[in-house]
């Protein structure tokens, strides 16, 4: 049996590669676009997910956006956290930014996860490997909603003058952190647990500082997956940031 670490890079990688085959068949007969095309993709990597862990893992428990939530999970140990298609409107958009998110919480942490990205054909996992931290840039770069910046992040970013870099998927955003893309991902007003698990897991494995807005930690397979924001940077913007983001 593979170990999580692999196990969890496989997963998301085949799923991004049932939801590139998806939306390849849906563009190429005609028969659906936009939101009927975000609905089959959704569907698709949640089938695809599901039967996978059930058989490869089959007495963990799950939270998936794309699932009822079964309250069991809440009193097992191993809990896989899946967001099958982040960024669920840029696939339909038929744009690279989205992504498949899996991730393991045991006894209380993350232990293992990975983000696939199948617009960049690449996979980040809590394997590695990861490349060296880098001094910031100047201005820093900050990853946002192409959709919906909060009015805090846009604060943010006029304090510090930092330069807004739009993109949609919050594991692309937390992706383009750790590949040096971008220097920091700040976000506030709402989102799940899924939304976020994975990327985490990820980038606290690389070396990158993860956290609530506020610098309180960020807990998982809670009763109520609601977990709105979140800050992804390197270590040495960590303080700066949220000093700013504690005087807004
Ligand atoms: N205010 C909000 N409330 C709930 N979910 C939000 C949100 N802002 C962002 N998200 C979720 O976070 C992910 C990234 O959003 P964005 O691209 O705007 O940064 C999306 O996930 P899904 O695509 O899985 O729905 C989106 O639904
Ligand atoms: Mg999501």
């Amino acid at each position: 049996m593979p170990d999580d670490h692999s196990f969890a890079a496989d997963l998301a990688t085949s799923a991004g590669q049932v939801l590139l085959n998806t939306r390849s068949e849906v563009v190429a007969s005609g028969t659906a676009g936009g939101k009927a095309l975000a609905k089959m993709g959704d569907a698709t990597a949640q089938e695809h997910i599901a039967a996978r862990l059930a058989a490869e893992r089959p007495d963990d428990a799950v939270l998936s956006e794309e699932a009822a939530d079964d309250p069991v999970r809440l009193s097992r140990e191993r809990v896989w956290i899946i967001d099958p298609l982040d960024g669920t409107r840029e696939y339909s958009e038929d744009r690279h930014d989205w992504a498949v998110h899996v991730a393991l919480w045991e006894c209380g942490a993350l232990t293992a996860g990975a983000v696939a990205l199948p617009g960049l054909n690449a996979t980040l996992s809590t394997a590695g490997p990861f490349s060296g931290l880098g001094a910031p840039a100047e201005p820093v770069r900050l990853a946002v909603s192409r959709s919906r910046a909060s009015d805090l992040v846009l604060t943010v970013a006029e304090r510090i003058g930092a330069e807004l870099v739009p993109m949609g998927s919050a594991g692309y955003k937390v992706s383009a952190v750790v590949r040096g893309e971008v220097d920091a991902y700040i976000h506030s007003g709402g989102q799940y647990e899924w939304d976020s698990a994975a990327p985490v897991a990820v980038a606290a494995a690389a070396g990158l500082h993860t956290s609530r807005i506020d610098g309180s930690s960020l807990e998982y397979n809670r009763k109520d997956p609601y977990l709105p924001d979140l800050l992804v940077c390197g270590p040495r913007l960590a303080d700066k940031l949220l000093r700013v983001l504690a005087s807004i």
